[in-house]
């Protein structure tokens, strides 16, 4: 099954209530009376009533049924994604608000037809005014009852702005350890080109996204500041879902492990760390030790003890660290991409 994923370019600007009733004033007033002057003045009136009704309720109507359609539609959208939404703004919250402001082109028509129907059969210029009057309250009401559902689709579309750029279907390389050990240093050591910077939602902290580029193929390689430094349990519930929103993009977690005093946290406590998230997470995690340039025999001793590392690192000078990329690679990237190639093969 193929997901979306949230395009930023396309997400639309979601107008307040009072900006759409000022864009639905301003067009009802454009409209300039036209045609013979040999026409009676009521009759000329009645057209230019029309006219108005049928502009402003067309460019409503439109603008509401853009802003619903251009909103991602969660059903189809990557789990990552999905399960983002559904952590700060509930699924169901989420599509009512949806569905509400697309539903209000409907509404937005309707008005307009039986206000049609009233200009038509206003017999003088007071039914007409009225008629004018009765569509201009009814759509304005409209307007104001879709406030409290516009301004959370407005909430969610600044939300997903500013989500980092991650692409869940690349093969992503997910690095966890405590604070301070290196994570956001080895993103900038493998990453092919400058890592992107974003808030990662929950954190006050930034989130560092890498790529690499292997023969025209990309994969993704993010850090997990604040989000996989501290036990599940200590979290709140929004931070856990948002942890576990995790699982979706990380095809492999990369443990980096501090073996010296630097970081402010004990290897104990790393490897609580270590085996919380492998439980936690159905990615393999693969341990490596970094800091070599300043750790001492006994300390490497003890990490590899403990971590049983694949490798020994320094993100300072970045020694290690491409090949560290390679091993992960060769052993979890290389096979799932042989098999895509076979199911690609098979499918011919
Ligand atoms: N000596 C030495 N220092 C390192 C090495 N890698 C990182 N550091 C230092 O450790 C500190 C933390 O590095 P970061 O890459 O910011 O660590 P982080 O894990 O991303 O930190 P958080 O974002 O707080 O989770 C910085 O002062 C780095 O210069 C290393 O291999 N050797």
């Amino acid at each position: 099954m193929s997901f979306e994923v949230v395009d930023k370019a396309k997400l639309p600007y979601i107008y307040t209530a009072d900006e759409l009733i000022s864009m639905f004033l301003t067009a009802y007033a454009r409209e300039e009376a036209r045609g013979s002057t040999a026409e009676p003045a009521f009759v000329k009136q009645k057209r230019l009533e029309i006219r108005r009704i049928v502009t402003s309720g067309k460019l409503l109507a439109s603008t509401l049924r853009d802003m619903a359609l251009r909103m991602p539609f969660l059903d189809k959208l990557h789990p990552f994604y999905r399960e983002l939404i559904d952590v700060v703004y509930g699924a169901q919250v989420y599509k009512h608000a949806v569905a509400k402001v697309g539903n209000a082109h409907i509404a937005i028509k309707a008005i307009a037809k039986e206000a049609i129907t009233a200009v038509r059969t206003a017999a003088d210029k007071s039914q007409l005014y009225k008629a004018r009057k009765m569509y201009q309250a009814r759509v304005i009401d409209l307007l104001r009852d879709l406030a409290p559902e516009l301004d959370k689709l407005r909430e969610v579309v600044i939300y997903l702005r500013k989500l980092p750029s991650v692409d869940p279907t690349l093969f992503t390389i997910a690095v966890a350890g405590a604070p301070n050990v290196g994570k956001s240093s080895f993103v900038r050591c493998v990453s092919t080109a400058e890592p992107e910077v974003a808030e990662y939602p929950f954190t006050t902290k930034q989130i560092h996204l890498g790529h690499i580029i292997l023969k025209g193929d990309k994969v993704q390689i993010v850090d997990t500041p604040g989000l996989l430094d501290r036990p599940l349990a200590e979290r709140n519930a929004i931070e856990r879902q948002a942890v576990l929103a995790l699982r979706h993009l990380a095809n492999v977690i990369l443990f980096l492990v501090d073996p010296t005093p630097h970081s402010g946290y004990s290897l104990e406590m790393q490897k609580r760390l270590y085996d919380e998230i492998k439980t936690s997470f159905e990615a393999p995690t693969v341990a490596v030790v970094n800091k070599v340039d300043i750790a001492t025999q006994e300390e490497l001793e003890k990490a590899r003890e403990l971590f049983n590392p694949v490798a020994h690192i320094s993100t300072l000078n970045c020694h290690g660290t491409r090949e560290v990329v390679d091993y992960v690679l060769n052993k979890y990237y290389v096979p799932l991409a042989l098999e895509k190639l076979r199911e690609i093969r098979r499918r011919a």
